[in-house]
């Protein structure tokens, strides 16, 4: 490619306007000594002092007396400017861009082009967000290669790499694990109207932030080896929209091939809509969808193209745990239950039709339709390749790190999901529904209350 006419030089910027551009860049560095000596000038150094002291007394009032408000609003501040000073500051980012082989060099002038730290956010202790902007000639992939390196060079758990926008990306940098606590069950809603169907809550993400999936809209696969987790992340949902349950607003079918940890919500669904045999499951699934038939033609001739959920256009929610058994490593009826799945899965969503399926194994192979789940989460896997299987190509390069996840009871329930707008993976962890939590379930689907045995 023909290079630019000033291009051509064989000579760099000099310093003076290096520097002149870099205090431009940072404008904080000369205005804070400038507002002290003005400050100093015009009041005096005494009164000067006493407001400086006044406000750092105020800030450790405040980091002493309400630590939430404190930690929410200014411990990230504070964490992303010591962050952004002290750990990737210019020099030692060249040192670690250098160390990986992250920069390029200027074919004529041999001058080496740094990628820029543009900004650092900290909204935890356990993740710094490094914006990046790219050297000329650099791409994403470049530093997706070098993600494993930079976190050993940095001393850190793991980086994923954000494609921001055109020539930036964001590093993400998980510097330790960020959950090393057990998230309670969610409570359960007192109200029907307390409950929104788009949103219900299954757990954190790695920002602290409650982690929400939607149960309209959309069939949801959970992918984890055996012992990752999934069980919790059923009964979350399970917890989080108990009271529509119980009014009848969502109907409850259950594939339990285990015939296990959802042998009690038998009492809930009944045995038409409960199954934990190949056979029975087929005849299910052929109820399932002869109901989702059945409503499609109600709305046809209603002149509905969607519903809300009502007493007369119930959500009806299967959950189909351990999938692969029923659809591979069984013969019996696996045909069968596929061919059905796959109708239920292309056609429910408008009739408010969803399935929530677990799976240990996800590769096509075991799960033919995985390709119909439109959300899928990715827990703990065996293999490296799962977490790009279940949460799309790239996403482990990206960071989804599922098979790096310890295989302890400590981790459990922690895994990857997708953030669909910036297609980038999320540390989350599912909440943990002990059995006195399914107890507290089921009684609150007996009764209305929810009363917690003590043991
Ligand atoms: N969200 C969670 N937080 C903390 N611990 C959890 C969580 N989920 C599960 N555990 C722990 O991990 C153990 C295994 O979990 P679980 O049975 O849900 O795994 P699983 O993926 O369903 O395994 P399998 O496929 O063998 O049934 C549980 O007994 C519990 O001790």
């Amino acid at each position: 490619m023909a290079s630019k006419k000033t291009d051509r030089t064989t000579r760099t910027m000099g310093r003076e306007f290096k520097a002149a551009l870099w205090a431009a860049r940072h404008p904080g560095f000369l205005a804070a000594p400038a507002t002290v000596a003005a400050s100093i000038s015009e009041f005096g150094l005494t009164p000067a002092g006493y407001v400086a002291g006044g406000l750092a007394l105020g800030s450790l009032a405040w980091y002493r007396a309400h630590p939430g408000s404190f930690d929410a609003y200014a411990a990230p501040i504070l964490r992303a400017a010591r962050r952004r000073w002290f750990e990737y500051v210019g020099p030692r980012w060249e040192r670690l861009m250098d160390s990986c082989a992250l920069y390029t060099e200027h074919r004529r002038t041999g001058a080496t082009h740094y990628p820029r730290v543009l900004r650092v956010r900290a909204y935890s202790p356990s993740i710094d967000l490094i914006a990046v902007r790219l050297a000329r000639g650099q791409i994403p992939e470049d530093f997706e290669a070098k993600a494993s390196a930079m976190a050993h060079a940095l001393g850190v758990q793991r980086i994923a790499v954000q494609h921001t926008r055109p020539g930036r990306i964001t590093l993400i940098v998980q510097r330790n694990e960020p959950f090393t606590y057990v998230i309670p069950a969610p409570e359960m809603p007192s109200r029907v109207e307390d409950v929104d169907l788009s949103a219900v809550y299954v757990g954190e993400n790695e920002y602290g932030d409650d982690w929400c999936e939607p149960i309209i809209g959309g069939h949801c696969l959970t992918a984890g080896a055996t012992g990752s987790g999934k069980n919790s992340l059923a009964w979350a949902k399970l917890r989080s929209m108990a009271p529509l349950i119980r009014a009848g607003l969502v109907k409850l079918w259950v594939c339990d091939p285990k015939y296990l940890e959802f042998v009690t919500l038998q009492q809930i669904t009944g045995p038409g809509r409960y199954a934990n045999t190949p056979e029975a499951a087929f005849e299910l699934l052929s109820r399932f969808v002869a109901d989702m038939e059945e409503q499609q033609r109600r709305m046809q001739r209603a002149g509905l193209r969607s519903v809300k959920v009502s007493e007369e256009f119930p959500l009806n929610f299967l959950l189909f745990d351990e999938l692969g058994s029923m659809v591979a490593y069984n013969p019996e009826y696996a045909r069968e239950i596929t061919g059905m799945l796959a109708r239920a899965l292309s056609m429910g969503r408008t009739t408010g039709h969803v399935i929530d399926a677990y799976v240990q194994e996800p590769s096509k192979d075991v799960v033919e339709v995985r390709d119909l789940f439109p959300r899928r989460i990715c827990l703990r896997t065996t293999s490296p390749s799962h977490a790009d299987m279940v949460l799309g190509a790239d996403m482990r390069a990206r960071g989804a790190i599922a098979d790096e996840i310890p295989d302890l009871p400590e981790t459990a329930g922690i895994g990857y999901r997708v953030e669909k707008r910036s297609r980038t993976p999320e540390r989350v962890r599912a909440a943990y529904t002990s059995d006195a939590d399914c107890a507290e379930f089921m009684d609150y689907m007996r009764t209305g209350q929810t009363l917690r045995i003590v043991a």
